[in-house]
């Protein structure tokens, strides 16, 4: 379903100012199609200026593709990833609600991430830049079933959307509708796969001296040592209180990927290595190096939301050319071009 070309017909005088409303594009008309993709699911494309890509899966409203002018894929997604349930997609950006990682009684990641979203062609206004042409909006409200495991009601609306320099944007609205008066707590993280040429090449740099809690030693807390993040072996993270940019550096491909993130106070950062990766069904066993997950989320402090309220949780994402030269530079001064 492609939006329709702004047409310019002639009509009569009288009826041109209602026409005109009827057909230029309002700055909220969403620019999609809507094809089928793996497994039959229909997945949302978005196309940018000079080439800038998106694909959006419907099941798990899960980014699955995000490509630069060049058509090079930024993001990773593994070529054993099962696109269809249970499992959520290995790859891409899987959204953890209400649930993050093991931190509550629900399935690993709460079960938005495997669950079918529909597109919502009316949502409540979002203010938007009107640069952006290319964006679509998804919403996931609880099933019966879903009633049964997590027994509130939301509506949970996601806008993604392709920047004209091929930023991608994920807005998340999370909306408490129990008509019950109760309020509900839960944890989110936008679980993002980045394609790197080579894990040991690659330095994440925002996080040094944060808190953090490992997961891999029980969620004890620590704080980090030393300079930027480099990757020789296993890590499952929780930064705490993280900034609100985060930078990656690929020093192979010569490219930084900057992470703006809004509502999200913590950083997760994961990468399963040699003998996890073997033990992941749907996880080629050298692929961990080519991937990195480093995903802003709400994980030690819940969000809680009353009756009514709403949440707003937002992730920017860019990918530029490293002109870095490691050391040398300030990270924030990195991070502002
Ligand atoms: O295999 P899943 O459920 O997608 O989770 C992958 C990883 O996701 C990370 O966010 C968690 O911190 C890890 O503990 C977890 O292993």
């Amino acid at each position: 379903m492609a939006a329709p070309p702004p047409s310019s017909p002639s009509p009569p005088p009288a009826a041109a100012a209602a026409a005109t409303q009827q057909t230029q594009p309002h700055p909220q008309t969403p620019f999609y199609e809507l094809v089928k993709g793996n497994s039959g699911i229909e997945k949302v494309l978005l196309r940018g200026t000079r080439g800038f890509s998106a694909e959006v899966y419907l099941y798990g409203a899960q980014v699955t593709s995000w490509k630069n002018d060049h058509a090079e894929e930024l993001l990773f997604v593994s070529s054993k990833a099962i696109f269809k349930p249970p499992k959520a997609i290995r790859g891409g950006i899987p959204i953890c609600f209400p649930q993050f990682g093991t931190h509550g009684n629900l399935e690993q990641h709460g079960f938005a991430r495997n669950r079918l979203w529909t597109i919502d062609d009316n949502p409540p206004p979002l203010p938007v830049n009107p640069a952006i042409k290319s964006f679509v909006d998804l919403i996931l409200r609880p099933s019966d079933e879903d009633l049964k495991i997590w027994p509130h009601s939301f509506e949970f609306r996601l806008r993604v959307a392709l920047g004209p320099n091929g930023d991608l944007s994920l807005t998340s609205r999370i909306r408490n509708t129990n008509t019950d008066g109760r309020s509900f707590s839960y944890t989110f993280a936008y679980h993002t796969y980045f394609s790197v040429s080579d894990i040991s090449e690659v330095r994440v740099e925002g996080l040094e001296t944060m808190d953090y809690l490992d997961n891999l030693k029980g969620k004890e807390r620590f704080t980090e040592q030393g300079d930027a993040i480099v990757f020789e072996s296993e890590i499952d993270k929780v930064y705490l209180a993280a900034p609100s940019k985060i930078a990656i550096i690929d020093h192979e491909k010569k490219r930084t990927f900057v992470l703006t993130k809004e509502g999200l106070p913590d950083a997760v950062v994961w990468n399963p290595w040699d003998k996890k990766a073997k033990a992941m069904q749907d996880f080629g066993d050298g692929e961990y190096k080519h991937m990195l997950c480093v995903e802003p989320a709400a994980v030690e402090k819940p969000i809680t939301l009353k009756p009514g309220e709403e949440w707003k949780g937002r992730l920017a994402l860019s990918a530029v050319p490293s002109s870095y030269c490691s050391g040398q530079l300030d990270p924030l001064k990195v991070l502002q071009g």
